[in-house]
């Protein structure tokens, strides 16, 4: 395959001369060479930040909605004709199985589409004065404006979609961006900022930035002409900026350790193959995956027989193959930790039930029982293809160990009894609960983030543009009246 050169792109001009420092995106799978990266300067981060903060008082700021609304749906529908082009550099940059790589496509395409649609209906409102005393003859109007630029930082894991959570609420509400993806999978990232140009965005109203968190993302979240930080990545880097931010508005989306939960009266054949998906999809390198298994005493083994086998039924392999359900994890490293916790959690009286194998990047999907909640595999985020399977008697006692955790992101509960789970739903201290649905599942259109340690603020289309706009007071007194 021809190798990708890749530069940062700062009002609209590409930046890689050869004398600059690069780095190179290597697929986790057979480590090709995917892209080689020329990495940003303290300068280029400086220009990237001055042009987002120029072009949104020129453009932006001025930029009528349906414009908005126009290049947002031009570019869904750009990227739905180049869906498979998409999704092969997916695959290819996270090593990510083809057929959920495609999968990512066509939620970004949605979360476009619904952006497209929200740019025109940002509202702000009308307030009765009269209300209070004195009030009389005045009338208050609220309205919701841009915020100005927008810091996005964003992982590997999802390198099209999380990102378009950002850039895409953040055109809509009239915003520029300083964009910079995950060093380990910028590719697809570096495609989309491409093809929002096609799509008729102005230059510099997104910014993109190729390098390191320490080198380019550290210090963006500290510059001044910069509004706003949304990030999503892991919980040690979510802290670094939430002490650096400053005064800036901040959103983090972070990690967890989600947590499933199986009543006795639970349709198990449902249960067992959502599941399966629910906590191997993407080497479990997904921040809602299904970590934590709370299964009732009484369907305990039927259901721990049941997951075993649709487990190990499952393909390891090329991720590009159509037919692979398991690929490999973003890389050795993170692999051999992994392990690690396994061996870990076995010297500690766990059990390993299938899987546990590492070879390379890739491990075997792995399903523990016998664990305990002073595990690293129980207390902290996986992030890797590794599930516990643990029983439980009665609500009150599963209630406790779900909530039991720094995180609180996503939770799935299943049962036929509305009341429970809506009871249950009610005491778990999660961002979100689904019912009858696996913790891994997300729409891009519902309010998602997380309580405690997952994470602060919320995205979702509608629910991001809230937090990329800033409400705006206007009093009049009306002198005309009675
Ligand atoms: N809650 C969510 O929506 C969500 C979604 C996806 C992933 N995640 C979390 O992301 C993590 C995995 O992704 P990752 O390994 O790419 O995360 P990461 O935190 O290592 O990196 C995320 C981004 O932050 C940058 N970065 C690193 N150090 C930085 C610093 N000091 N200052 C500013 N930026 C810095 C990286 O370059 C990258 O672009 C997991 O913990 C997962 O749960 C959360
Ligand atoms: O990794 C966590 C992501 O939030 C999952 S999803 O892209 O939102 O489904």
């Amino acid at each position: 395959m021809d190798k990708m050169l890749i530069g940062s792109i700062i009002n609209g001009e590409e930046r890689k001369e050869e004398s600059r420092n690069s780095m190179e995106v290597v697929s986790p799978y057979n480590e090709e060479t995917v892209a080689e990266l020329k990495l940003a300067t303290k300068k280029d981060l400086d220009d990237a930040v001055n042009s987002s903060f120029d072009i949104y008082h020129s453009t932006m700021k001025v930029m009528p909605a349906n414009e908005r609304a126009d290049i947002l749906r031009k570019a869904a529908d750009l990227l739905e004709e180049r869906v498979e082009d998409f999704a092969t550099i997916i695959c290819k940059e996270a090593g990510k199985p083809i057929k959920y790589s495609r999968g990512e496509v066509k939620r970004s395409i949605q979360v476009l589409r619904f952006s497209s649609e929200l740019a025109k209906n940002i509202f702000g409102e009308v307030i009765p004065m009269d209300a209070a005393v004195g009030g009389e003859n005045r009338m208050g109007l609220v309205k919701r404006i841009p915020l100005g630029v927008v810091g996005a930082i964003t992982p590997f894991n999802f390198p099209l979609n999380l990102s378009l959570h950002k850039i895409a609420p953040a055109l809509a509400a009239g915003n520029t961006i300083v964009f910079k993806p995950a060093e380990k999978t910028p590719v697809s990232a570096y495609m989309f900022v491409k093809l929002l140009e096609e799509a008729g965005l102005p230059k510099g109203v997104i910014n993109l930035l190729i390098g390191t968190g320490e080198e380019i993302g550290a210090p963006l979240v500290k510059q001044d002409k910069v509004h706003k930080i949304s990030f999503t990545g892991s919980l040690n880097v979510g802290k670094k900026i939430r002490e650096t931010a400053g005064f800036k508005k901040v959103t983090l989306e972070l990690g967890s350790n989600s947590p499933n939960i199986l009543f006795e009266d639970a349709d198990l054949g449902y249960a067992v193959k959502e599941l399966v998906k629910g906590a191997f999809a993407f080497s479990g390198q997904v921040c809602i995956s299904a970590q934590r298994i709370y299964v009732q005493r009484n369907i305990y083994d039927k259901f721990l027989e049941d997951y075993i086998n649709q487990t190990n039924a499952l393909k390891i392999g090329d991720p590009l193959n159509e037919e692979t359900d398991i690929g490999p994890m973003i890389n050795e490293e993170s692999a051999e930790r992994a392990k690690l916790w396994i061996d870990d959690a076995v010297e500690k009286g766990a059990k390993v039930e299938a899987g546990g194998d590492r070879k390379g990047t890739i491990l075997s999907p792995t399903i523990m029982t016998n664990v305990d909640e002073n595990m690293k595999i129980i207390a902290q985020e996986v992030f890797a293809p590794i599930v516990s399977v643990i029983p439980f008697d009665t609500e009150d006692e599963v209630i406790h160990y779900s909530n039991n955790s720094i995180y609180g992101l996503q939770a799935g509960v299943f049962t036929k009894d509305i009341d429970r789970a809506l009871r249950v739903a009610d005491k778990l201290e999660m961002g979100g609960v689904w019912i009858n649905e696996i913790s891994t599942y997300r729409q891009d259109n519902h309010p998602y983030g997380g309580v405690k340690q997952s994470g602060i603020g919320k995205e979702g289309v509608k629910y991001a543009i809230e937090d990329m706009t800033e409400m705006k007071f206007i009093g009049i007194k009306l002198n005309n009246q009675d």
